[in-house]
């Protein structure tokens, strides 16, 4: 089974082409990275497959049907926001209420869970967490509602060196406890190293690089992923 399937997909926002001809396919079960310049495309890549955009031109098939095709099938689709938002009056434990009401698939005692992991209280208001807490509650809620696709825009930018990698680590554990996929946008090449198994580069709303991390370095020149990211920039 496929994660993500898009054949020639395009998308403009009036004249600018912010995507054009992205072709490929995400096998099942991998940690992606999406990497690539600003204004690459990756944010909107992101939200076609949320279905919070639709294309242009081309088709996307996310988890084997067209993304957000029924809530039968958001439920099966977690996504965590650039800014990880929450809700800031409303309490850690109100967030997982409204989660739990909200999703067919939520799982309580893993929601319970992830928050001890991060250490917060439970009656903390949101609007009072720092960054790294603020992302980890988005991680926790994302993650609770069971997804089997995790969608992720560049969801650690905020947080120090420390909190990323706890961020990642949680990250990887869950993708891994639910036998899910993640697809993850970053700048930080060391964050994509550090969890992603495969790997979509963008540039100029084009496809330089897809492939699992693996094949892709065992085909070509290059040692690691920093430098397969750099030498398809070039
Ligand atoms: N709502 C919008 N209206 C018009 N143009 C947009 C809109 N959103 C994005 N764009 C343009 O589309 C292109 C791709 O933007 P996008 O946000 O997808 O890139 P990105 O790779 O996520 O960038 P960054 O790394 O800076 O977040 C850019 O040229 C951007 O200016």
């Amino acid at each position: 089974m496929e994660s993500l399937h898009a054949t020639h997909l395009g998308k403009r926002y009036g004249r600018r082409a912010a995507l054009t001809d992205v072709t490929l396919t995400v096998p099942a079960g991998r940690i992606v990275g999406l990497v690539g310049p600003n204004g690459a495309g990756k944010s909107t890549f992101l939200q076609l497959v949320c279905g919070l955009l639709s294309p242009t031109t081309g088709a996307l098939r996310v988890l084997g049907a067209p993304p957000a095709a029924d809530a039968k099938h958001l439920a099966r689709v977690g996504f965590v926001a650039q800014d990880a938002p929450v809700y800031p009056t409303l309490s850690v434990a109100d967030h997982l209420r409204l989660g739990a009401r909200l999703n067919p698939r939520w799982d309580p005692d893993l929601a319970e869970r992830r928050i001890a992991a991060i250490g917060v209280e439970p009656g903390r208001k949101a609007g009072r967490l720092s960054g790294g807490q603020r992302a980890q509650l988005a991680l926790a809620l994302a993650v609770a509602k069971r997804p089997e696709l995790l969608i992720l825009d560049e969801p650690a930018a905020a947080l120090d060196p420390l909190a990323r990698v706890e961020f990642l680590d949680h990250l990887r554990d869950s993708v891994t406890e639910l036998a899910a996929s993640a697809v993850l946008s970053s700048h930080l090449l060391s964050d994509v190293e550090r969890v992603c198994d495969h790997l979509i580069v963008l540039a100029d709303g084009r496809v330089r690089l897809a492939g699992d991390v693996r094949d892709l370095l065992r085909d070509g020149p290059h040692a690691s992923l920093e430098e397969l990211v750099l030498g398809s920039l070039r």
